[in-house]
């Protein structure tokens, strides 16, 4: 555990793994932290240099004032990987993390030696859904959407048979700073990343889950077509964090891909 302050903020992070590995970063969902990765972690720790962080907003990262932008967190995460001495890192994005894989992989092509997009699009919802949403937080906070949020991000199955895993996470939710969680819809509802899609030139996987109720599939599939030379992958019976319901299958996918993309 390490806090690093960069763009007047401090950012909570994680180095992990082999020091002399190539790096891989992780970057978390709307309304998570870095813990969603500890069970995929694992697979990586004994070839790569693992960063995890709290994007601002989040986790035990500070959460200045809402709202924010796409290019915010890209700021962070590049500032982060120059306070780390990172040159140049495999990027894997969860979601809104996946938007700020796709716009790092624009903004700084030069460090992004591969990306895995995970249940991510480069245009997530719209601008209605995520202003009804920011309302209903800067009204009523985050618990009164809690359960509709654990709904999308989990499958029937999960929420039926692992049901103290969905209250622990559903703790790590309701818990993230209502503005840092609004500024971050703010900075979703404002992205449009479709138009630089094919700018991407880092060796791309896209995964969905096939029960995500955020990012579904042909969305996902959508944003896989942008891009040149992406890969598509399903994950069978998972939702929106296949980090957490799916891990191993999830950590093979990324492996592959990491060694198609000849990072090891
Ligand atoms: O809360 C959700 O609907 C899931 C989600 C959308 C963007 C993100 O990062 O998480």
């Amino acid at each position: 555990m390490a806090f690093t302050r960069v763009n007047g903020i401090v950012l909570h992070h994680q180095v992990l793994g082999q020091a002399d590995g190539p790096a891989l970063v992780f970057v978390n969902s709307l309304g998570s932290d870095l813990r969603i990765w500890q069970d995929v972690v694992p697979a990586f720790a004994d070839r790569y240099r693992i960063v995890l962080y709290d994007k601002r907003g989040h986790g035990l990262s500070d959460a200045p004032p809402a709202p924010y932008t796409i290019d915010d967190h890209t700021d962070d995460l590049l500032a982060l990987l120059d306070q780390l001495k990172v040159d140049r890192a495999a990027v894997v994005g969860l979601s809104v993390g996946g938007m700020i894989g796709q716009r790092i992989a624009v903004r700084a092509p030069e460090r992004v030696r591969a990306l895995v997009l995970c249940c991510t699009a480069a245009k997530i919802g719209t601008s209605e859904s995520w202003a009804e949403r920011i309302a209903a937080v800067e009204d009523g906070g985050i618990e009164p959407i809690a359960d509709a949020v654990l709904q999308r991000w989990f499958t029937p199955l999960f929420r039926e048979t692992r049901p103290d895993e969905v209250v622990g996470w559903r703790n790590m939710l309701v818990r993230t700073p209502d503005h840092g969680y609004a500024g971050t819809c703010a900075a979703i509802r404002d992205a449009d990343l479709r138009p630089d899609a094919g700018r991407i030139a880092a060796p791309t996987l896209c995964v969905a889950g096939d029960q995500d109720g955020s990012t579904p599939a042909d969305v996902v599939k959508g944003t896989a077509d942008l891009i040149p030379g992406a890969r598509f992958a399903l994950i069978d019976g998972a939702g929106h964090i296949p980090c957490v319901e799916k891990p191993a299958v999830l950590s093979r996918l990324i492996g592959q891909h990491l060694e198609e993309a000849g990072l090891v």
